[in-house]
């Protein structure tokens, strides 16, 4: 039997003023799958996020969540950007505990969940930090941790590694790998880079712009086998398919 998709986006158009963003987006994002949007600056990807995450709405069409129009934001959707949100006053420990509060979980609860997220992230040394105190990897590894305590269906990740350093940024991709393997969350994952698209996804979305639209779908699974960290970036299939997307992006050739 098929299960039914996490996301389903249908006939989705969003017109801002007289610009159109995005024209006629049909997607389905299936449960349990890590879902690359790649494409280039100005293509909808953010647009087709927030819209996902119900803070804007299409112009025209519809989008499910698990069989359920979204209407709006909602705890079954956590949300990470690049900018790595954080309250600067807290602690990790109590910005990973915020949602819970703001639930109405009990203390000792929230202490215990909380406390196995951040151990998952592995920030466990530096729960008692400050955000000034750690640095930017360790941020999103907060962030993640954050989402992750509210227990959502999916995660909304816009270019969350977008301003990390190339280092760092290898260390966040394997991470991510790992805890999406130990938490079987859904996950979008938006990037400009197509080898983090190659290195992480079930699949790619590959938009193009003006107006932004999803040109091609690629099955990596079907490629590369499933995302792992084992997925090297030097096998010769994963750099032919680079070159490929980088070639259609270049030329315009969807
Ligand atoms: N609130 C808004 N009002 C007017 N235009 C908007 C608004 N939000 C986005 N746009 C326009 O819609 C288009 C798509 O923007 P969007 O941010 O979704 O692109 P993107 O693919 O995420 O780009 P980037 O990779 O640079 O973040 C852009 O041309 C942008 O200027």
């Amino acid at each position: 039997m098929m299960m039914e998709p996490a996301i389903s986006v249908r006939g989705v158009s969003k017109i801002f003023g007289g610009f159109q963003a995005l024209r006629d987006v049909d997607l389905d994002i299936r449960q349990g799958e890590l879902h690359i949007f790649l494409g280039p600056s100005g293509c909808g990807k953010t647009t087709l996020m927030r819209m996902i995450s119900g803070f804007e709405l299409p112009s025209n069409g519809r989008i499910l969540h698990c069989g359920t129009p979204i209407t709006g934001p909602g705890p079954d959707r956590g949300l990470i950007f690049q900018e790595g949100v954080n309250f600067p006053w807290r602690t990790v420990r109590r910005n990973v505990e915020f949602g819970l509060e703001m639930k109405g979980m009990p203390k000792a609860q929230r202490a215990e969940v909380a406390q196995k997220f951040i151990d998952l992230v592995g920030l466990t040394e530096f729960a008692s930090h400050y955000p000034s105190q750690i640095s930017g990897g360790m941020k999103q590894k907060m962030a993640l941790a954050t989402a992750l305590a509210n227990d959502p269906e999916a995660l909304l990740m816009d270019e969350p590694f977008g301003a990390l350093d190339a280092q760092t940024r290898s260390v966040m991709q394997r991470e991510l790998l790992r805890i999406w393997s130990e938490t079987n969350k859904t996950i979008i994952f938006v990037t400009h880079s197509i080898r983090e698209a190659l290195l992480l996804g079930n699949r790619i979305s590959l938009f193009k712009t003006r107006p932004g639209e999803i040109a091609k779908i690629y099955d990596l699974d079907e490629e590369l086998g499933k995302p792992n960290i084992e997925r090297d970036s030097t096998d010769r299939k994963l750099v032919d398919m680079e070159g490929e997307i980088y070639r259609v992006m270049r030329d315009g050739e969807y």
